[in-house]
């Protein structure tokens, strides 16, 4: 399980959220500026909160009052982030094997699995540069399952993928969750997504939570016009 409780200032937003994540994903839905990026970046450790109580399983990854603080290289998170993240220097095979576990030879293997999962082995020799937005957010994608993380953050993992695509690696992203006990954050404008992870909801709205359940309660009893409106209602 992943127990989270952040309070943290960004300008005018005060971020104050509390959730746990286990077997099942999260999706972080609300409107822009809510703080659901910035809040993905307080659990990979990218940013420190002000103050906050972040524990997995039986690793403190952070605990302000006991002045804890692990760096993000040993929490073992994948994180798939809006916009670039690829290293520019390695190809697409490199950039995959980099952060994945064992021998040089492991990584490489391991990285043309996940390459193949999201159907980018293609373009397995090129430099980023090379890629289209959709073709890198797959091999980001791939980056962060290969390295055998314990806590997954997708920030908008398939929003630059073209309708048909989306569709078929949204369904192979939610078989790849149902068969590895990964604790899945994500961020989504598309309820589409959370249908098929079959994610618990959570709305955040101001930095703070609005509401949380399935999708179906809050299709059934939309607590904010966002929510009723990302529901379909
Ligand atoms: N480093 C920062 N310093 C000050 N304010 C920030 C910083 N990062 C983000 N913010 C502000 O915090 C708020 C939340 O931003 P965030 O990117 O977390 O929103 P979001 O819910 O992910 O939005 P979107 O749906 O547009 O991606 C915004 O008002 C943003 O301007």
């Amino acid at each position: 399980m992943l127990r989270v409780e952040v309070a943290h200032r960004l300008g005018e937003l005060e971020l104050e959220v509390a959730l746990e994540v286990g077997r099942r994903p999260v999706a972080l839905i609300g409107p822009n500026g809510a703080g659901k990026s910035s809040l993905l970046k307080l659990l990979c450790g990218g940013m420190r909160a002000d103050r906050a109580r972040i524990v997995c399983g039986d690793e403190v990854w952070q605990e302000s009052a006991a002045k804890i603080w692990s760096a993000p290289h040993l929490r073992r998170v994948g994180y798939v982030p809006q916009g670039p993240s690829l290293f520019p220097h390695l190809n697409v095979l490199e950039n995959v094997a980099f952060g994945a576990p064992g021998t040089a030879k492991d990584a490489r293997r391991r990285a043309g699995v996940w390459l193949e999962c999201f159907e980018a082995s293609d373009w397995a020799g090129r430099r980023p540069h090379e890629l289209s937005g959709g073709q890198a957010q797959r091999v980001v994608l791939a980056r962060a399952l290969a390295s055998e993380p314990r806590v997954l953050l997708l920030d908008e993992p398939l929003s630059a993928l073209d309708a048909i695509t989306r569709r078929r690696l949204r369904r192979r992203l939610a078989e790849v969750l149902s068969e590895h006990a990964i604790h899945t954050v994500m961020v989504t404008h598309d309820w589409r997504d959370v249908e098929a992870m079959g994610a618990q909801v959570v709305a955040l709205e101001g930095g703070r939570v609005v509401q949380r359940g399935s999708l179906e309660a809050l299709r059934q009893a939309p607590q904010t016009a966002f929510v009723a409106e990302f529901t379909g209602v």
